[in-house]
Parts: C-alpha cells; structure tokens; sequence
C-alpha cells in the first residue's frame, strides 16, 4: 500500500501553512519529515491521517493494506496517550475491543504486540507505574495491535531521555526490518531522521513547501554499525546545511510572536 501526499496545500484561516506538498511513501518505506519549527509538520501528518481535510489537495493511498490490518494508517504521539486508568495489556487491547475478533483472537493480537516491544512481563501495570520509554512502548505495542501499513508518528521520541531514544530507535529500526510496515516520521531531530529515515522530506519554513527529498544510501542495518557513525554525522550536517537558515528565522519569528 503506498500513502500519496498529492499537492496538499493548507490553511487556518488567514495563516497559510503549507503549500503544494506533494510525495509517495512506498510500501514498506520510512519517511522522515523536517523542517523549521512551525512549517506544518504535524498539520501534513495530520492530513496524511486523515484527521484533517486540507484546503487544497489530497491524501490519498493507492493499493491494497495486508489482508489483515485493521487501521492502514495509525498514530504514534509524542505524549503516548495513554489511558491511565487501564492496565499496559488494557491499553494496548483498547483499539480491538470493537471489531469482531472474540476474546480469544484479542488476546493472541495483544500477547503478539506486547512480546514484540518486549513488555510480556509488565501487561498487568498502569501506565503510571512505568518509566516514558516504556510508556512509549505501549503506545507502539497498541499500534502495533491494529497491524497498520503505516505508522504516522509525530515526534514519537522527543519528551524522553538521549538513551532511552536510542534504545527504541533500536526498537523502531527491528520493528520495521521486514519491511512488512511502512513510516512516516515528523520530527526535529536530525540524527532520528538519519538513523531511520529512507528518505527524508526537507520542508521550507512556513508555509511549508518541499525544499527537497534526500535519499539515505545505506540500509537501516547498516547504519547501527559503529563505523557508519561518521557517514551519519556527515549526512546529519548536510541536512542541518539546508534547513539553518530558515530555522533560524523561523525561530525569530516566534521569539516576536
Ligand atoms: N488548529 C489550528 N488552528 C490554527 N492554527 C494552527 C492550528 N494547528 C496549527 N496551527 C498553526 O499552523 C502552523 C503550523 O503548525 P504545525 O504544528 O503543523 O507545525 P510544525 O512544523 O509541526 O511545528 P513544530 O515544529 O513547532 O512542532 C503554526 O503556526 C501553528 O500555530
């Protein structure tokens, strides 16, 4: 299944945000989506999910989702959303409680997304009880739940700690090695887009147009190893190249705000 951005352009109200978007995610795909703050990151995503209807354009996707999907197009936030009052195994049930598998099927669903984000052990804790990155592990075990096509994630690791984003970067990078699920991935951190992206969509500052799509010559795997640190590095800088001036802008801009 591929997800199309087709020449989305959008405002709220008189404010312009974006402006003639257009791109594939190809099945299987990872796109990072950058830019300054304020261009419309999430505004694309959100269109992209279809939570919102954009003033032009269209997102669109093309093929059939795997057979056995349940939400083609699924959200991770960046606040986990989570509910509180239910249990890690409750949280992650919470999205199959009203389709028709039996009691039964749910629970293989759920055991399955629990043991791939390895949380076996902690299914009958509350959300509070538990450290961010695990909390982030339920909001990806409940994605995981609906088997999507395409996860949509919007800053999925920026309210955690340098090392608990890099182990589930790890988990990220092993859980779309198959190439069974696709990603769309928002985020401002250059090194996150690097590390996962296959592709990486540079936006301008608002309203945001594509500046360009950079394309990572190397696979995911590749990229864990310890030598390919400094290739990363230089990619990193490349793109910071492209997107500092108008971040910086963008960041003067909201300073007078
Ligand atoms: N519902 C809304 N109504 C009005 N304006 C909005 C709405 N949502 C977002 N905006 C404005 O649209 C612009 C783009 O917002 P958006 O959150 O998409 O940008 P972003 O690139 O994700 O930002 P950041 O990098 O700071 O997270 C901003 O100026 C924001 O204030």
């Amino acid at each position: 299944m591929h997800l199309i951005a087709d020449h989305i352009s959008h405002r709220f109200g008189a404010l312009e945000v974006l402006d003639d978007v257009s791109f594939t995610v190809r099945s299987g795909e990872v796109v990072a989506i950058v830019g300054p703050s304020g261009c419309g990151k999430s505004t694309l995503l959100s269109i992209l999910g279809g939570l919102l209807q954009p003033s032009a354009g269209a997102a669109e996707w093309r093929g059939a989702p795997p057979a056995d999907s349940r939400n083609p197009l699924t959200f991770v936030f960046q606040d986990f959303a989570l509910l509180p009052w239910c249990t890690v195994e409750e949280n992650v049930e919470f999205p199959l409680l009203h389709t028709a598998l039996t009691q039964s099927d749910r629970r293989a669903v759920v055991d399955d997304a629990l043991r791939r984000t390895s949380l076996s052990d902690f299914r009958g804790t509350y959300p509070k009880q538990l450290s961010g990155g695990m909390r982030q592990r339920v909001g990806i075990a409940r994605a995981l739940a609906v088997k999507p096509a395409i996860l949509l994630m919007d800053e999925p690791l920026s309210a955690l700690d340098s090392q608990t984003r890099e182990l589930l970067m790890e988990d990220f990078v092993r859980l779309l090695a198959d190439g069974a699920m696709g990603a769309v991935y928002v985020t401002h951190n250059l090194e996150e887009a690097v590390r996962i992206a296959d592709r990486i969509v540079v936006l301008s500052r608002r309203p945001g147009r594509i500046r360009e799509v950079v394309s990572i010559p190397m696979t995911r795997s590749e990229r864990g190893e310890i030598h390919a640190r400094e290739r990363l590095l230089a990619l990193q800088s490349e793109l910071w190249s492209k997107i500092r001036e108008q971040a910086i802008d963008a960041e003067r801009e909201v300073q007078h705000a």
